[in-house]
């Protein structure tokens, strides 16, 4: 892995049955960055996230994460590796029948082995730590708000101390005040924890508040990798209408008549 990526794909193919999703796409995330994953909708973002986290086998490519390729790992140094990253889905993906707490606990049960009373207290702190209140460790998925569902995810996706932190669309369905708040969240916990982002995102706004570099999906690959000026110079087609449209104007990436 050269200098300081602690996530590298090289050359990947991905598809499901004669249906190509990467042709050939590279990527390196560097340590401590925020990195945005735009794209078109399909064209690969959340299974590019999977294949780099394990959920997806790829047809072919290579995919390094903190220096070990994780293709070829034995269960175990999965199970270790996996315990240096946290993953929040696009819906939180939380355990319904679990408190929050209980979520949050899931995966100090599966990699670590603590008494009761200390994964307690390490769940409050958690639930701390994202802005919910204590009283939320008691309470159940459904009796969450949205925004709500999303902090509980991300405590548990922050159980245990992770180095890289993977958000799906971690702002889809947050009203423009709930999605600012949680950018801010993530900015503020990123630069106190100092772990490393890889964000998929749709939004905007959180590309230009909190993200260093953007990569853009595109052509089944990654067709431009760089920070917001860079996206407003660039030519490809695809990123000429994200980054120049109207939800640009609107968001303020655009000075009046360019
Ligand atoms: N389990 C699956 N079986 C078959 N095809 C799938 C499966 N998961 C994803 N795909 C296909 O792979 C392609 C990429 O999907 P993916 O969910 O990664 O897109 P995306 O870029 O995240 O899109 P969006 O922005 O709409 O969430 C799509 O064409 C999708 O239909």
């Amino acid at each position: 892995m050269t200098g300081d990526a602690v996530i590298k794909v090289e050359d990947l193919h991905t598809g499901f049955g004669d249906h190509l999703v990467h042709d050939g796409l590279n990527l390196e995330v560097r340590k401590g960055e925020v990195l945005g994953v735009v794209g078109g909708s399909g064209t690969g973002k959340s299974v590019l996230l999977h294949c780099i986290i394990g959920l997806k086998k790829p047809w072919s490519g290579c995919i390094e994460v903190l220096g070990q390729r994780v293709l070829d790992l034995e269960p175990p140094e999965r199970s270790a590796l996996e315990a240096r990253w946290g993953v929040l889905f696009q819906d939180g993906a939380l355990f319904s029948s679990l408190t929050v707490a209980q979520n949050i606990q899931v995966p100090l049960k599966e990699h670590l082995n603590l008494n009761q009373r200390l994964m307690d207290e390490i769940a409050m702190i958690k639930i701390g730590l994202v802005g919910l209140p204590p009283e939320a460790g008691r309470l159940y998925p459904a009796e969450l708000s949205g925004g709500m569902r999303k902090r509980a995810g991300l405590a548990r996706a922050l159980a245990l101390d992770p180095e890289i932190l993977f958000l799906d669309e971690p702002t889809s369905g947050l009203d423009p005040i709930g999605a600012a708040r949680f950018d801010a969240l993530i900015e503020r916990l990123r630069k106190t924890l100092d772990f490393t982002v890889f964000m998929v995102t749709h939004d905007l706004d959180s590309l230009n508040a909190i993200c260093d570099r953007i990569a853009v999906l595109a052509d089944k690959r990654v067709v431009v990798i760089g920070d917001m000026k860079q996206m407003l110079n660039e030519r490809h087609p695809w990123v000429l209408e994200y980054f120049h449209g109207p939800r640009a104007r609107s968001a303020g990436l655009l000075k009046p008549g360019r």
